[in-house]
């Protein structure tokens, strides 16, 4: 029997791409998909996308740009990452729904994601920033409003994941990260639970970073985790 494939995202959040393609070439067999964030993105750019899906053995890439600007400028910069075919591209949900629609028509074969509330945020950091919440009512909104304008997933912390999976119609992909095997730290994450909880209230794709790229053997933490998801 061959091993498990776990529905996670492993984000590749690595200071340099030789850490990066290393993780990546780790945790390639135990998982469906590798992400590549602003940290990467910034210093190699388009590279860092090829690199890291070749080394995780052609898994399915997750682009972490979470675009937040004007739809112009926004489809722009959707159009100008569309030659590297990403599975998944993010945009902020509170860009409103021109802006996803303009990332969603600017890249048909990719499916644009809206992040709605920020897993870091705690219900005080929402009133701070005047974001009506609370959170949970807040994730329900920008989810609903970001799927008719085009967006054909969302990530929300997994407290969030059954309210917005009740909310958006079959067929959005539903992503969490603020994803913590339990014992792990949660270190700047807010809105967590563990890897079970979250695919039990309706999560299509986990995002985990630091749990497995932290771990001596991110490979052998990868493979535990995928083994403990299995059916
Ligand atoms: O869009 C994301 O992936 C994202 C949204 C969010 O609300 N919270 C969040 O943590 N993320 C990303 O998910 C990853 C979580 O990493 P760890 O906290 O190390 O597991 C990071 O790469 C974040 O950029």
């Amino acid at each position: 029997m061959s091993a498990p494939v776990a529905p996670v995202a492993v984000a590749l959040d690595a200071p340099d791409l030789a850490t990066a393609v290393r993780w990546a070439r780790a945790v390639g067999p135990h998982v469906s998909t590798v992400k590549v964030g602003l940290e990467l993105f910034l210093r190699h750019g388009h590279e860092a996308v090829t690199a890291c899906r070749e080394a995780s053995g052609g898994r399915a890439v997750f682009l972490d740009l979470k675009l937040h600007d004007i739809p112009n400028t926004v489809a722009g910069a959707a159009r100008a990452v569309a030659e590297l075919e990403p599975a998944y591209l993010t945009v902020h949900a509170s860009g409103g729904p021109a802006m996803v629609a303009a990332a969603a028509g600017a890249l048909p074969r990719t499916r644009v994601v809206a992040v709605t509330v920020l897993t870091s945020l705690g219900e005080d950091d929402l009133a701070r920033v005047g974001l009506a919440g609370p959170a949970l009512d807040a994730a329900v909104r920008l989810a609903v409003l970001s799927v008719r304008a085009g967006a054909r997933a969302i990530v929300c912390s997994p407290r969030e994941v059954a309210a917005v999976r009740a909310a958006v119609p079959a067929g959005t992909t539903l992503i969490t990260p603020g994803v913590r095997p339990a014992g792990a730290a949660a270190g700047d994450q807010q809105r967590v639970a563990t890897p079970e909880q979250a695919l039990a209230d309706g999560a299509d794709l986990l995002v985990v970073g630091r749990p497995l790229t932290g771990a001596d053997d991110p490979g052998a933490a990868a493979a535990a985790l995928a083994a403990s998801l299995a059916p």
